[in-house]
């Protein structure tokens, strides 16, 4: 595991890019193709940003997407869809798989997985959610499933953060279920890179960090068991390690 800490959110989503970009290059180099998760939310905004201004060969990048609510159309502002082709896939010619909600959804995840298990995956981007949660698997979350794709619940406190992020206008209107990339899915990475800026992840980080077993109470600890973990922290959400 290593824990980087950055004075501010810019500079974490730069540094953060910088050890993508490098590690997406290094797989082109040695098998002629690199490939991506990313994950998405209010917490990726600087690391993409910067991610689609770094040199790599785009052509040769195969994105697979984290998680996406269920029953939400692409159209709404919070789709995990809209969000990835506004913010990277409109930016750079990557080849793409999304976690497509539409119509037959397990249909589409049987698929989803076929394209998914075909070969390694490079780099997942794995934000982390104020609950400690790794894409939507919120507490207690299930380490044993060796599924790539499941249908979830998502708990209150993560439908909370979704409102207080702005992305719905009400509580209501935040989906009770979503389909999410499994943590044994996630952890067959090859790196993984967690880019958690901001105060409001101060205590998730802290628990993360803290906990000394491994806990689906705090989903974000299975992390510290990859061999290849990369923790890009700002002051903020830093703030509460040594507390
Ligand atoms: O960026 P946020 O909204 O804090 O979310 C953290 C993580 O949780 C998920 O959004 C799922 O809610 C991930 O895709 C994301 O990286």
């Amino acid at each position: 595991m290593a824990v980087y800490i950055l004075d501010n959110s810019e500079e974490l989503g730069e540094k953060a890019a910088d050890l993508i970009a490098k590690k997406l290059n290094e797989a082109i180099e040695k098998r002629g193709q690199a490939r991506i998760i990313l994950s998405t939310g209010a917490s990726q905004f600087e690391t993409i940003k910067y991610l689609v201004e770094k040199n790599v060969d785009w052509e040769k990048v195969t994105m697979f997407h984290l998680d996406e609510y269920l029953e939400l159309p692409e159209t709404h502002k919070a789709s995990f869809r809209r969000y990835l082709k506004e913010r990277f896939t409109s930016k750079v010619p990557v080849k793409v798989h999304f976690v497509n909600t539409e119509g037959d959804v397990e249909e589409n995840l049987k698929e989803l997985t076929r394209e998914i298990r075909k070969d390694i995956i490079d780099i997942g981007v794995i934000g982390i959610g104020e609950n400690g949660h790794i894409a939507f698997n919120d507490p207690p979350a299930d380490f044993e499933t060796r599924e790539a794709y499941r249908i979830v619940s998502l708990e209150e406190r993560c439908r909370k953060q979704q409102l207080n992020e702005g992305w719905f206008p009400t509580l209501d209107e935040v989906p009770f279920k979503a389909v999410s990339m499994t943590p044994y899915q996630i952890m067959q990475c090859e790196t993984i890179v967690s880019s958690v800026p901001g105060e409001r992840k101060a205590e998730a980080v802290r628990n993360t960090l803290k906990s000394e077993e491994v806990t689906n109470m705090v989903p974000a600890t299975l992390l510290k068991t990859h061999k290849d973990w990369h923790l890009f922290l700002d002051k903020e959400s830093s703030s509460l390690i040594d507390s």
